[in-house]
C-alpha cells in the first residue's frame, strides 16, 4: 500500500549515489514519469491558467530544439530510469515537429510509453500521424460540451475542434482516451453529470480536477476551487459511484470510481484537498530545458546552459540526479509559507 500522506525523510544517510541509473529523492520516491513541455504557447485562454491576453512566450532561441529534447529525453530513458514520457505545454500540439519527435521517442531503447496531454485542437488532422509515429495515448482537455460556456471558459470558439479531435483519437486507435475537466464554480460546474454520461457514451475515460493555484493571473482562491468531495456530490446527482478497489491506484493522481456498478469509471484528481504527493514519480522538463522537481517548485535546474555549453551526458545526468534529489515532501499549499511558482501552468507543462 502507497503511503499517499508527505513523510519524513526515511534517510538521508546514504546521500545521493553518483551514477544511480535512477532518479530517487530523500523521502525514497523515485521518478519515473517525466513530463516534457514542448511550448509555452496555446491556442486557448483557459481562464485557470492564463488570461485572455495571453502571455509573453518564451524566445524561440531560448526553446530546446528537437535534437535538443530527443537528447535529454533519451538520456532520461536509456541512464535516469523514465519508463513513461509524456509531451504537454502549453499546447504542444502547436509544436510542429510534434510527430518527429514522438516517432524518435518510440525508437529509443529501452522503448518507453508515450502519452500526450492536449486540449485536442488540432487533433483531428494529428492523431492519425501521432499514433502511427508511435503515440501509444492521449488525454484530452474538455470542460463544458455547451459551446458558449465553451467561449466564455476558454475564450476562443473551439468547441467542435476539440469534439473533432476526440473522435479522431479514438479512430487512430489511441487507447485510452481520457478527457480532463476542471470545474470552475458558477461557469460549468452544473456540467459535471453531462460530462460524465458524453464520457460514457462515446467510451473517453473522463476524469474531474481539483482547480490549483497555477494560473498566471494569481485569481485561484480555496473558497471558488470546486472540491473532490463536490465533484462527487455532483455526480451523485445522476449515477452511483463507488470506490473502484479493483485496480491498484499506483502513483496516478486520479482516484477512480466505478459508474453504476462498473465497469465504467471516472476519475478525481483531488490535488488540493486530496494530495497525492507521497506516492508522486513524476519529474518535468521546461520547454527552455529547466528541470523541475515539482508542479511547485521555486528552483529549477537548467539543462539547456549545460548541453549548450558542451556537457557530456553523464554530465547532465549527473545534474538531472541532483535536481531530482532535492525534491520537497509536496506542494505545501497548505503551508502558511506556501508561495505559487513565478512560472505559469502553461509555462512548467501540466
Ligand atoms: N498535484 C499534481 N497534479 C498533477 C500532476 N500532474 C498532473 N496533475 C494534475 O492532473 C491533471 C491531468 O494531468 P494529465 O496530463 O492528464 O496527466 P495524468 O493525470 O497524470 O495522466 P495519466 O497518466 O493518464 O493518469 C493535470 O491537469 C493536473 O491538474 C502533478 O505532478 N502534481
Ligand atoms: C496546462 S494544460 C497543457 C496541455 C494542454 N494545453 C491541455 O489543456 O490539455 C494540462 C492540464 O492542466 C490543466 N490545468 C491548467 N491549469 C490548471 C489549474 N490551475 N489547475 C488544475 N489544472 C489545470 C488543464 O485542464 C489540462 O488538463
Ligand atoms: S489549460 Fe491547456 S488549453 Fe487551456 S490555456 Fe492552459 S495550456 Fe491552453
Ligand atoms: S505537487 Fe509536486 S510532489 Fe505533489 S504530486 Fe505534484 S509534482 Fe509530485
Amino acid at each position: 500500500m502507497i503511503d499517499r500522506n508527505p513523510r519524513r525523510p526515511t534517510s538521508r544517510a546514504g546521500g545521493l549515489q553518483e551514477g544511480a541509473p535512477v532518479l530517487v529523492d530523500t523521502f525514497g520516491r523515485t521518478a519515473t514519469d517525466l513530463r516534457v513541455s514542448l511550448t509555452d504557447r496555446c491556442n486557448l485562454r483557459c481562464s485557470y491558467c492564463m488570461p485572455p491576453e495571453g502571455l509573453d512566450w518564451l524566445p524561440k532561441p531560448e526553446l530546446l530544439t528537437d535534437d535538443e529534447v530527443v537528447r535529454l529525453v533519451g538520456l532520461a530513458v536509456r541512464e535516469l530510469g523514465v519508463t513513461e514520457v509524456r509531451y504537454t505545454g502549453g499546447e504542444p500540439l502547436l509544436r510542429r515537429g510534434l510527430p518527429g519527435i514522438v516517432r524518435r521517442t518510440a525508437e529509443l531503447e529501452p522503448r518507453p510509453r508515450i502519452s500526450l496531454t492536449t486540449n485536442g485542437i488540432g487533433l483531428d488532422r494529428l492523431a492519425g500521424p501521432l499514433a502511427e509515429a508511435g503515440l501509444d495515448r492521449v488525454n484530452v482537455s474538455l470542460d463544458t460540451l455547451d459551446r458558449d460556456t465553451f467561449r466564455r471558459l476558454a475564450h476562443r470558439d473551439r468547441l467542435d475542434d476539440v469534439l473533432a479531435g476526440l473522435v479522431a483519437a479514438r479512430a487512430a486507435g489511441l487507447d485510452p482516451v481520457k478527457i480532463n475537466a476542471v470545474l470552475l464554480r458558477g461557469v460549468n460546474d452544473h456540467e459535471a453529470v453531462l460530462l460524465l454520461r458524453f464520457a460514457l457514451d462515446h467510451g473517453y475515460r473522463l476524469r474531474f480536477i481539483e482547480q490549483m493555484p497555477l494560473d498566471a493571473q494569481h485569481g485561484w482562491t480555496r473558497k471558488d476551487m470546486i472540491t473532490a468531495d463536490e465533484i462527487l456530490d455532483r455526480l451523485a446527482e445522476g449515477f452511483t459511484l463507488a470506490p473502484d478497489i479493483e485496480h491498484d491506484r499506483g502513483s496516478a493522481p486520479a482516484e477512480t470510481f466505478t459508474v453504476d456498478g462498473g465497469p465504467a469509471t471516472v476519475g478525481v484528481i483531488g490535488s488540493v484537498t486530496r494530495p497525492f504527493c507521497g506516492a508522486c514519480d513524476r519529474v518535468r522538463l521546461t520547454a527552455d530545458g529547466q528541470v523541475r522537481n515539482c508542479l511547485f517548485a521555486v528552483e529549477e535546474s537548467d539543462l539547456r546552459g549545460a548541453l549548450r555549453g558542451g556537457a557530456t551526458d553523464a554530465e547532465l545526468a549527473d545534474r538531472w540526479r541532483k535536481a531530482v534529489w532535492v525534491k520537497r515532501a509536496g506542494h505545501g499549499i497548505d503551508d502558511p509559507s506556501f508561495l505559487q511558482p513565478s512560472r505559469p501552468m502553461s509555462a512548467i507543462g501540466g
